[in-house]
């Protein structure tokens, strides 16, 4: 498709930044429409760099601009495929300015180039603190942001706000308001529901209150729905919670149909072809190795294993089964990774308003695909995002064409690890969390990371130095499973996830660690890559300049996650219009999300959010912001006014 350089090189409307005498010191001459009144205006005086021979004002910000005497003609795609994909901006070093004490950057072009263009950037007289008609507006209307992240905010400063985002699971121990609440306070950023367990009308229950709690008390706590899949797992242990598995103890593995009463040592499996496929001699991992059986006979519909590794045995567990060192995967192999009753869950997602579904024992993008387009379909202004849950040995051969296809990926270590050697995993998870990255898809990090808390107060050592190296890896996101699902201490494991994140984000930031990671262009469009180089540049610049944050204003959250994939040394305020935006962007690394009504008048947007988050004290005058916008594609530095 032709891309129309108008529609994000916006020239008619040009004088968005600053009052219009302040752009008009800006534009140099050699590119003003030849019959623009700007031209007119006197250039300033006070600090000057040379654009050819033309005396330029200095700013700090940062336009494309196609000038109209260049105007894009109708062939304008052959044009496009003329241009220098990168922007063509060199710094320079001149006097300091007392507005400008930073920043200076010169523009160099060649006629047929889009050019680089300084404004000024708005002072104590010209620009924002002028504008005080946007403000008074501005003041009337609001800006929605959780008390959390408020209170955050305003305690430790930008700099220390934690960067890595919790997803909690939400089971027993944490279902009830107050308890969602708790988790709320405690950070949580995203709801998990796993269909695995429970029933829809559970679940709606739990979707019910998260959707209340943000309403009542300001947060932005997003729904994710984990489908169950077609899974082996056992049933649910006939209304025990739990039971144990000794050492030698022989169990019956049985696919029967048991009316209520489940007889001693029993366990339902789900999967119809379950005493076909498996052999004698083979061993059967619960949960991914937690518990190990061998099979020691078949009768029938009943397989007879004894326990080798004795354990928990949760219900519906899942089950996998070994031979000869290698997973066995027989028909289990060809069930559907959506089976027909994950279909209900997801019309019943999608009903909910859901912003995640997470898709378990994707193997192939194609079912990615499949989902997103019947998402699409049924609810043609639905965002729901499609996470692709890694957890089999085919998502992980297929691993970059599902990842390209989903909005996100779970790094879901608990499966994987009883379909890969344990040893693997580790490896595995950098990787997946490094294509993730590439590809600019949120990734989460899930399972056992703090196992130990679903019995005990404290993690153990070895818990803590695992959540700190998925920290390390940039992940945007941890997990809890049952330690928020059914553990004794929700809270407290969420709070260690909390201060292990930020200690270990503090420890990144004091060595500065600055990003070696590759970060392949990824734009498919010239207007996606003018964002992506846009993105990069502002997160260097913020690096180097040490900015206190980096402010973006975007409608779809994507010029929000091209920051966040940069992982910047400042915290990112993503501002959106719309509340489902906002939510979506909670799984994201970095981003502060807050929702906020805004126009395509980048300077009134600015004057707006300054006044709203000045007035809650979350922002201060002199505070040094790089904003960013896809409503105008733009880099500017400043000082809140
Ligand atoms: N809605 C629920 N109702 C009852 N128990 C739940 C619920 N959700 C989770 N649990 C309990 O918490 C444990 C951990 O939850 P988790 O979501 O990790 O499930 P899982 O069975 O390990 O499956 P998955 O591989 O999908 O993560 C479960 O094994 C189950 O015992
Ligand atoms: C989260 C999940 O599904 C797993 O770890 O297997
Ligand atoms: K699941
Ligand atoms: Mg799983």
């Amino acid at each position: 498709m032709p891309i129309s350089l108008q529609s994000f090189l916006p020239l008619p409307h040009f004088p968005r930044f600053g009052n219009s005498s302040s752009i008009a010191k800006a534009i140099p001459s050699s590119v003003t429409p030849p019959n623009s009144p700007l031209l007119n205006s006197p250039p300033s005086s006070s600090v000057t760099v040379h654009r050819r021979s033309t005396p330029v004002t200095m700013s700090q910000s940062v336009h494309l601009l196609t000038p109209s005497d260049l105007a894009i003609p109708k062939h304008h795609s052959s044009f496009l495929s003329t241009f220098n994909r990168r922007l063509p901006v060199t710094t320079t070093t001149t006097t300091a300015s007392p507005f400008f004490p930073k920043l200076s950057i010169r523009a160099s072009s060649s006629d047929r180039k889009p050019s680089v263009l300084v404004t000024d950037n708005g002072t104590s007289s010209s620009g924002l603190q002028s504008s005080a008609s946007h403000a008074d507006h501005a003041l009337s209307s609001s800006i929605e942001v959780d008390a959390v992240t408020e209170a955050e905010l305003r305690e430790n400063g930008f700099r220390s706000t934690r960067r890595t985002k919790l997803v909690c699971t939400i089971g027993p121990a944490t279902s009830g308001f107050d308890q969602l609440e708790s988790l709320a306070v405690g950070g949580m950023n995203v709801a998990r529901i796993n269909m695995c367990h429970g029933t829809r009308e559970w679940h709606r229950e739990v979707i019910q209150r998260v959707r209340r709690l943000n309403e009542d008390k300001g947060y932005a706590v997003a729904i994710m729905m984990d489908t169950e899949g077609s899974e082996i797992h056992m049933g649910d242990l006939g209304g025990a919670s739990s039971a144990k598995a000794e050492d030698g103890e022989v169990w019956t593995f049985s696919v029967r149909a048991f009316g209520s009463a489940l007889p001693e040592h029993t366990i339902n499996v789900n999967y119809e072809g379950f005493a076909e496929d498996v052999k004698v001699g083979d061993e059967l991992l619960v949960d991914g190795g937690m518990v190990r059986f061998e099979v020691i006979e078949k009768l029938g519909p009943d397989v007879k294993c004894k326990c080798t590794d004795p354990g928990l045995l949760l219900p519906r567990a899942n089950l996998t089964f070994w031979r000869d060192g290698s997973l066995v995967r027989e028909r289990n192999a060809m069930l559907p990774t959506i089976s027909s009753k994950d279909w209900l869950d997801i019309d019943f997602g999608i009903a909910e308003g859901v912003d995640f579904i997470a898709v378990s024992f994707v193997k192939s993008a194609e079912v990615i695909n499949h989902l997103k387009s019947y998402i699409a379909a049924r609810s043609r202004d639905s965002d729901v995002a499609v996470i692709a849950k890694i957890e089999s040995i085919d998502s992980l051969k297929n691993l970059e064409e599902i990842i390209q296809a989903s909005d996100g990926a779970m790094v879901a270590r608990g499966d994987l690890g009883a379909q890969i050697p344990l040893e693997q995993v580790p490896a595995a998870q950098q990787n997946i969390v490094q294509v993730c990255r590439q590809l600019n898809k949120p990734v989460i990090v899930a399972s056992q990371l703090l196992e130990s808390m679903i019995e005990y107060p404290t993690p153990t050592r070895a818990e803590v130095a695992d959540v700190s190296e998925a920290v390390r890896q940039r992940a945007d996101a941890l997990m809890l499973s049952g330690e928020s699902a059914m553990g004794q201490f929700p809270e407290k494991s969420l709070a260690v996830l909390r201060s292990v994140s930020v200690r270990i984000e503090r420890w990144w930031r004091e060595e500065k660690r600055h990003e070696a990671m590759e970060l392949p262009a990824i734009g498919t469009s010239f207007s996606d890559s003018i964002s992506e180089e846009i993105c990069i540049s502002a997160a260097k610049m913020a690096n180097n300049l040490e900015v206190d944050a980096l402010f973006v204003y975007t409608k779809t959250g994507h010029m929000a996650s091209l920051l966040s994939r940069c992982r910047p040394d400042c915290p990112i305020f993503a501002f959106t219009n719309t509340t489902s935006v906002r939510r979506r962007l909670n799984l994201q690394w970095g981003l502060i999300p807050f929702r906020v009504s805004f126009s395509d008048d980048m300077e009134s947007n600015l004057n707006k959010t300054f006044s709203l988050l000045k007035a809650r004290n979350l922002i201060k005058s002199g505070d040094l912001v790089i904003a960013v916008s896809d409503v105008l594609q733009c880099i500017q530095v400043m000082n809140v006014p």
